[in-house]
């Protein structure tokens, strides 16, 4: 099974504590994902200084666009995002903008699948448009809740479609076995390694765990 890919979610709110995290889990990650608050917090000057730092990681950019799809996302393709999020529950016509930045660009798109009512047709819909990753995501405010994101990976990820599918949502080293068997391609990690006492080793674990998971 190939390995799926590693994404640190990063959600401080602090332009240099973001990116002293990043210099610290670099080693252990694939991509690097600037979390909505924190891009709402400081803005595209953020994607610049991590594309210049890490010409190579894969960068996404967690907008979550609700509307003018095109034009939001646009800005942040150029200033060097490899991946723009927009939610599943804008619509089509807003999901089928961000793509269309996304070409302009050579980048790709994701599309989350946060509190959208039927994920399964709205997977296939923004599949058939061409985006390229659906995001299962089980957000902080859920997850305080008491929710988990298995059932809806399953359940996506079960659909065969031509797409990566990505998780999120209080994934920890006891739950990335049963992550990476369901079949999640891209697994997002935030509060299991920021919270840590030591952000770079949590960050090795979980590359172990994905590792010896996806043998
Ligand atoms: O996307 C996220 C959240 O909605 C805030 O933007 C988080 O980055 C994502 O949930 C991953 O973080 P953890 O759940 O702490 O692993």
């Amino acid at each position: 099974m190939a390995r799926p890919l590693i994404q640190m979610a990063l959600d401080s709110l602090d332009f240099d504590q973001t990116v002293a995290l990043a210099d610290q889990v670099a080693p252990y990650v694939d991509i690097f994902e600037i979390g909505t608050p924190c891009i709402k917090y400081n803005g595209i000057n953020l994607v610049k200084a991590l594309r210049e730092r890490y010409p190579d990681k894969l960068l996404l950019v967690d907008l979550k666009t609700m509307d003018a799809g095109e034009y939001e996302a646009g800005a942040f393709y150029a200033a060097g995002a490899d991946i723009c999020t927009v939610l599943g529950v804008s619509g089509l016509a807003t999901i089928g903008g961000v793509i269309k930045a996304a070409k302009k660009h050579a980048a790709e798109v994701q599309v989350d699948l946060i509190n959208v009512p039927n994920k399964a047709e709205c997977a296939r819909e923004s599949a058939k448009l061409g985006a390229q990753i659906m995001g299962v995501h089980t957000g902080l405010d859920a997850q305080a809740a008491g929710q988990t994101p298995f059932t809806d990976l399953n359940e996506v990820a079960s659909l065969g479609l031509n797409v990566r599918v990505s998780v999120a949502g209080g994934i920890k080293p006891a739950t990335i076995d049963q992550t990476v068997k369901a079949g999640a391609n891209i697994i997002v990690v935030g509060a299991a390694i920021y919270g840590a006492p030591s952000p770079a080793e949590a960050a090795r674990e979980i590359r172990e765990l994905v590792e010896a998971a996806a043998v």
